[in-house]
């Protein structure tokens, strides 16, 4: 298996990073100084500092080396997936395609393996996603995801591929589970974030992480996800891991949010945009996911929380 990864981000260089251990690997970042500078210091100082780059990663931005493997995984944020894979489609099909982003596409209301399989239809579409900072696979510190694929013989052959002494990954045929999983988990981590910015406390912080999780398995139920991926490493293992680490960005961004503090606008937040093609499905497939529709009006300025907490509060009491 000739590997290469697309998008030379945090989680891109990562997974370089770690898969290096099995053999050669090609990463390519769309900017041909970065591309430059990480080859010349083996280091992604940008986007994924003091982590040391193996000698045999290819760092690229020549789209040729990428186009020559026939395994790539796709790190590019889950808003831009779409066009890159459009612009580049000739180039892909037949190829086995794996998502490493998590969310779900403004415009297209689609996941990212959807996202693969519109655009490149006769490419093998795969997700890679769970529990994981780009640090803790590049420091190969154990880790545990999911692997989804449809189809079970190439799913079964990707996780063996790409599995390390460190980096171990469960198989799944459930490719909406993964997608909607790694999707909401970033929406729920910010209003976990808000909720503790703002001093709610811990006891509404679990409130939110396990009412969070029904709003996952009821748009789950709703697409047809198996309720025991949402239960999963793809959906509470991510869930609990983003919504109470100060290393996640999701959660970061609704910590600046509930303290009222500014947020570098040119930081990755997945959720802020899936909050919104979230609220969108739900309203097409006629669901109620409250705390999605907050984070949704939260990100975007429209409300403050405390006009998200007594949007949630004043809700009409119900069963669990
Ligand atoms: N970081 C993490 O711990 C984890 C991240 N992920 C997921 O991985 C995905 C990528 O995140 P991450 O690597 O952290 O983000 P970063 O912000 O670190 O990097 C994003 C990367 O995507 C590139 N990029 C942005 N737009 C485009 C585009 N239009 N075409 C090609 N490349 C583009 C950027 O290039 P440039 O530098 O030139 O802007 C950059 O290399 C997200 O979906 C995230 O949820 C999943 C698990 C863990
Ligand atoms: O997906 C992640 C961990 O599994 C990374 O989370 P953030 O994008 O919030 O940093």
């Amino acid at each position: 298996m000739k590997i290469a990864i697309a998008g030379a981000g945090a989680f891109g260089t990562g997974l370089s990073i770690s898969l290096a251990s099995n053999g050669q690997v090609t990463l390519w970042a769309r900017d041909s100084d970065a591309a430059l500078a990480m080859a010349a210091s083996r280091e992604n100082t940008a986007r994924l500092p003091n982590h040391k780059i193996p000698g045999n990663v290819l760092i690229t931005s020549d789209l040729e080396h990428i186009f020559a493997a026939d395994t790539i995984l796709l790190a590019i944020p889950a808003q831009k997936l779409g066009d890159w894979l459009e612009e580049n489609a000739r180039y892909l099909a037949g190829k086995r395609l794996i998502a490493c982003c998590k969310g779900i596409d403004q415009a297209s209301l689609r996941g990212p393996v959807a996202q693969i399989e519109a655009y490149v239809p006769d490419a093998i579409g795969a997700m890679l996603t769970g529990p994981s900072f780009a640090t803790d696979i590049a420091k190969n510190l154990p880790t545990a995801l999911t692997l989804a694929c449809k189809n079970i013989d190439e799913g079964a052959y990707l996780q063996a591929c790409l599995s390390t002494p460190t980096l171990r990954l469960y198989l799944s045929h459930d490719v909406i589970g993964a997608e909607l999983g790694g999707a909401l988990k970033n929406v729920i981590a910010i209003a976990s974030g808000v909720c503790m910015g703002a001093n709610f406390g811990e006891s509404a912080r679990a409130a939110i992480i396990t009412r969070g999780l029904a709003e996952m398995q009821r748009i789950g139920r709703a697409l047809g996800a198996e309720p025991e991926t949402l239960t999963g490493l793809s959906g509470f293992g991510d869930l609990a891991l983003t919504c109470t680490s100060d290393a996640s960005r999701n959660y970061r961004f609704g910590l600046a949010i509930g303290a009222e503090k500014d947020f570098d606008p040119n930081t990755t937040i997945e959720g802020a945009a899936t909050a919104i093609s979230v609220t969108n499905l739900a309203k097409k497939h006629g669901l109620d996911l409250p705390i999605c529709r907050v984070v949704a009006d939260l990100s975007s300025g429209k409300i403050d929380p405390e006009t998200a907490l007594v949007t949630l509060l004043s809700r009409p009491l119900r069963k669990e």
